[in-house]
């Protein structure tokens, strides 16, 4: 964070009142935060960037696509928030717009369809993640990066490749975007306890796709209150959420809105960690050595430098150690696909 000095006054109108006061001027706010978005055009792009606008801790926002963005920068750059917001777009604009960013969170490239696994869209999405990975080890390697494309199970380990090829990687600023499921989680539980789903915090850990994902009723807060068949009707929901989105879209695309909101409250974690004032824990998808996955999802703490603490394994009851055994076993197999396309 730096405050330049400057001993301009500037006059501003009062929005209630033709009062005029003595306002800051804008190179005089105090710098927070840049985020790049990468795909910034897209159905997750754009609804994340709105919201990143919002944020009072982004002060610069870089939407990044290879559609073009000038269009869309101009609709926010109309807003009266403190962010001042810049478009690029082409391959050959992804360095520039990563350039000196806190944090990159790339959710370019190409979402499935009814019918599809996630991993079908491996072929298309790992040579993007590998790509953008590498800008940010080359131009700005004290990024905090959070993967929201898909498959995350496999291309996060794509990302870690390409990071470990450029001599940058460090495993505590890599996230897997994971919120998405506990937002899911939070809201289904809520409506099921009829409580406000914002009151409930429950991890969920392993990975992100079907069995991977796994809720961790027994350590839900508040106690879940419902029996076993509640429990699983409301897990296999939270680990089909998305296949529900891609089915009530009917080849219009996955969830992005409500991914938008989950990486905008991933990313707020992440910035309240940079700042030094981090917040509850937040699962992501990272480097790990809880389990035989190279990478899981577990409850995390946040800092200057990316991870803070990883809390690991939250306390599990038996059916949740059979679940978690079960996703451990996908999640190895997705990571060395991840690991071999980048040999
Ligand atoms: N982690 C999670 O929980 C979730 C992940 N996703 C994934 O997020 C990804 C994006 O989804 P949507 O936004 O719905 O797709 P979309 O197709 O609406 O947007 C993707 C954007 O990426 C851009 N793009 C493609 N290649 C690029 C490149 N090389 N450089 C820069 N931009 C590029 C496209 O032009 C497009 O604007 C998909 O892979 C989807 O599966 C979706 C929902 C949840
Ligand atoms: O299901 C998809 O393809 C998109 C996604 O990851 C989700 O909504 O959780």
């Amino acid at each position: 964070m730096l405050r330049r000095k400057c001993k301009a006054a500037v006059m501003a109108q009062c929005r209630h009142c033709w009062r005029l006061y003595q306002a800051t001027p804008s190179h005089m706010q105090t710098r927070q935060f840049k985020v790049a978005v990468i795909g910034a055009a897209g159905g997750i792009g754009q609804p994340l960037a709105l919201l990143l606008m919002t944020n009072k801790l982004v002060t610069e926002l870089a939407v990044h696509d290879i559609e073009p963005t000038t269009g869309f920068r101009k609709d926010l750059s109309h807003m009266d928030t403190g962010c001042q917001v810049k478009a690029y777009f082409g391959s050959d604009q992804m360095k520039t717009a990563i350039k000196g960013a806190d944090i990159v969170m790339i959710t370019a490239g190409m979402p499935r369809k009814p019918g599809q696994t996630r991993d079908f869209l491996f072929d298309t999405n790992a040579p993007i993640v590998a790509k953008a990975a590498a800008l940010v080890s080359e131009h700005s390697s004290h990024a905090l990066v959070g993967i929201i494309t898909n498959p995350v199970n496999a291309v996060v380990a794509v990302a870690a490749e390409a990071m470990k090829k450029c001599g940058r990687y460090d495993p505590r600023r890599l996230f897997g975007v994971t919120t998405l499921d506990v937002v899911r989680a939070e809201k289904f539980i809520g409506d099921h306890m009829e409580i406000n789903p914002r009151k409930v915090r429950i991890p969920v850990i392993g990975g992100h796709a079907g069995t991977t994902i796994v809720p961790i009723f027994s350590q839900c807060q508040p106690p879940f209150e419902g029996d076993k068949e509640c429990i699983e009707s409301i897990v296999k929901r939270i680990q089909t959420g998305g296949d529900e989105v891609v089915k009530a879209k009917a080849f219009k695309g996955s969830a992005t809105l409500s991914m938008a909101y989950a990486a905008a409250r991933f990313t707020n974690a992440l910035m309240r960690g940079l700042k030094g004032e981090p917040g509850p824990p937040e699962c992501a998808y990272v480097e790990s050595d809880a389990t035989d996955s190279p990478f899981l999802s577990t409850p995390l703490t946040f800092g200057p430098k990316g991870i803070a603490k990883n809390h690991g394994l939250p306390e599990l009851d038996e059916r949740e150690k059979q679940q978690l055994k079960v996703a451990v076993d996908a999640l190895k197999k997705s990571v060395s696909k991840g690991v071999k396309y980048m040999e």
